[in-house]
């Protein structure tokens, strides 16, 4: 379709090829027809290439798709330039097709890959996936690109939609949070919603392609909410579980600390309870909080008298935020956090006092779990772009796809992305059938594991991606721009939510715990 108002003419391409001239310039893309006659003295990509032997008049299809995304012809300031069709001739080539299932070969999981079968997922799981894509496209993808590039908080319009929905509920995984709510206008009923209904979501809001808004789209209540859901009192889960699942105020986990990282025993942020007992006063400051900036609540690792304790913390006077630029968009929220005589009330305390270690461990099953949701299906948004950049570039006369040793840096791609998925699926299954007390202890190595494969997995995509792709790998605008995204932020995943070498190892260990006092060669 034209962005102009005057309809399309048809034309023959005998009739195109007479506008060839600098001052009378066509050409053909895809059956399309452009007058690009004022249009070439201001492309991005110069003057020069339009006035090439082969171009004026002529059908420049294969130079236009080696060198731009479909969605440049998409926009609107350039839709204008088209003036008419081939006749006889209909488009053939799409870009992103809103809501669809790519047909690009491994860029799905098998499961929604036609003429595949899988005893995992039930016709509640597909529904929610064939809504979840169209919500994604249509509401998340446009924001994720825009916010991820200017750096703001994702549109409050996009997590009130997901409120609506009950999205933000969802992502808390299965459990007594659901009751009573109606879940994507009630496609899956809340007591049938099971992990694979979880990863189904996870899954979906990472194709919007944008890491940074990724966390920022309230990645802090799936990791911060959870210990007020399962350790706050009734009084304190009345008031704040409700405003924080209806996106009306946002919460992160404020855990890791400048001296410390991650290492919770190495914590300096104090809590000491006023004389009378009823308060705590807390003193101290945390680091890398995602989506710290724009949060109303902390869920925040203390040093106390008996150990360390987790408390949940108001933004108040004392609590300041200011924003840590990493290399991935400040959409994030990602803080420095400080907390100055901060005085919050005793019930706030989540779980035992001196209890905190537990919290904290009961959650990271499932944060971690869900990271490995996330890198799972990342890495297939690659497959999809290299496939279609290899078939479709030229390179010394030849698509990419002939060189051997770019098929087989695929067939790696292709192999890692697969066996994570399977895994994953295995997993899944082991928590939709495992009770909590079970998952916590014969999981914890598993999903450690699985979560140091994949992201290193994942960083070895990135790796030969860029090799694929070349200059354009490492460009922030144009064809490669996913491929630098990615690269530039792929690291995230191998350090949040417990770094690669670290979980590796707790893996390595469990494994040695648990093996049999009698076990001889
Ligand atoms: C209606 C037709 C065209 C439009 C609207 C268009 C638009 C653009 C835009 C927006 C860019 C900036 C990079 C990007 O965002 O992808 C660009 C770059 C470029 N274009 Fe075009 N273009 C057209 C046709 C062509 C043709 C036919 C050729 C070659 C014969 C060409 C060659 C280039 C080159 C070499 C670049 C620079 C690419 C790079 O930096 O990697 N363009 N074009």
């Amino acid at each position: 379709m034209s962005g102009s108002s005057a309809p399309l003419r048809k034309f023959t391409r005998e009739e195109v090829s007479r506008h060839n001239t600098p001052d009378d310039l066509w050409i053909i893309i895809d059956s399309k027809v452009y007058n690009v006659t004022r249009f070439k003295d201001l492309h991005p990509g110069g003057t020069s290439v339009f006035l090439d032997e082969d171009i004026p008049g002529q059908d420049a299809t294969e130079a236009f798709y080696g060198l731009h995304l479909h969605e440049v012809l998409e926009l609107p300031q350039y839709r204008r330039l088209q003036v008419g069709t081939i006749e006889g001739e209909e488009p053939q080539l799409y870009g992103k097709i809103q809501g669809q299932i790519s047909q690009v070969p491994y860029a799905e999981p098998a499961w929604l890959t036609p003429g595949y079968y899988s005893p995992y997922y039930k016709e509640s799981h597909r529904r929610l996936q064939r809504a979840f894509r169209e919500f994604v496209d249509e509401y998340i993808y446009p924001d994720a690109q825009a916010r991820e590039a200017d750096g703001k908080r994702p549109s409050q319009s996009v997590i009130d939609k997901m409120a609506e929905l009950n999205i933000h509920a969802m992502r808390m995984g299965p459990g007594k949070h659901l009751r009573g709510l109606k879940l994507m206008n009630g496609i899956v009923a809340p007591e049938e919603f099971d992990y694979f209904h979880e990863l189904v979501i996870t899954q979906e809001i990472v194709r919007c392609f944008a890491r940074g808004y990724g966390d920022g789209i309230l990645a802090g209540c799936v990791i911060g909410l959870p210990p007020v859901l399962n350790f706050g009192s009734e009084e304190l889960k009345a008031k704040v579980v409700p405003e924080v699942l209806g996106g009306k105020r946002f919460i992160c986990l404020a855990v890791s600390e400048a001296h410390a990282g991650s290492d919770v025993f190495g914590l300096q942020t104090t809590a000491t309870k006023t004389e009378d007992g009823k308060y705590w006063i807390i003193n101290g400051s945390k680091k890398w909080i995602t989506n710290g900036h724009f949060a109303d609540y902390f869920t925040v690792g203390c040093k106390t008298e008996d150990g360390f304790t987790v408390i949940l913390v108001e933004r108040q006077e004392g609590v300041e935020t200011k924003p840590i630029k990493t290399s991935y968009s400040a959409t994030a929220g990602t803080a420095y956090v400080t907390f100055d005589n901060v005085k919050v009330p005793v019930s706030n305390t989540l779980g035992e006092e001196g209890g905190g270690i537990f919290v904290m461990l009961s959650n990271f099953n499932h944060e971690r779990w869900v990271m490995c949701c996330g890198g799972a299906r990342s890495q297939r948004l690659l497959i999809d772009a290299c496939l279609k950049w290899v078939t479709q570039r030229k390179a010394f006369g030849k698509p990419l796809a002939s060189l051997a040793v770019i098929r087989s840096k695929l067939a790696s791609m292709i192999a890692r992305t697969e066996s994570i998925q399977a895994w994953l699926e295995n997993v899944t299954y082991q928590m939709c059938n495992m009770s909590y007390r079970e998952q916590a202890s014969k999981l914890a190595g598993q999903i450690a594991f699985l979560k140091m494969y994949s992201t290193r997995s994942a960083q070895q995509t990135a790796i030969d991606a860029v090799q694929i792709w070349g200059g354009r790998g490492i460009t922030q605008t144009g064809m490669g721009r996913l491929i630098e995204h990615y690269y530039r932020t792929v690291p995230f995943d191998a350090l949040l939510g417990g770094a690669e070498d670290v979980l590796a190892d707790l893996g390595a260990r469990q494994a040695i715990r648990s093996m049999p006092q009698n076990a001889r060669l």
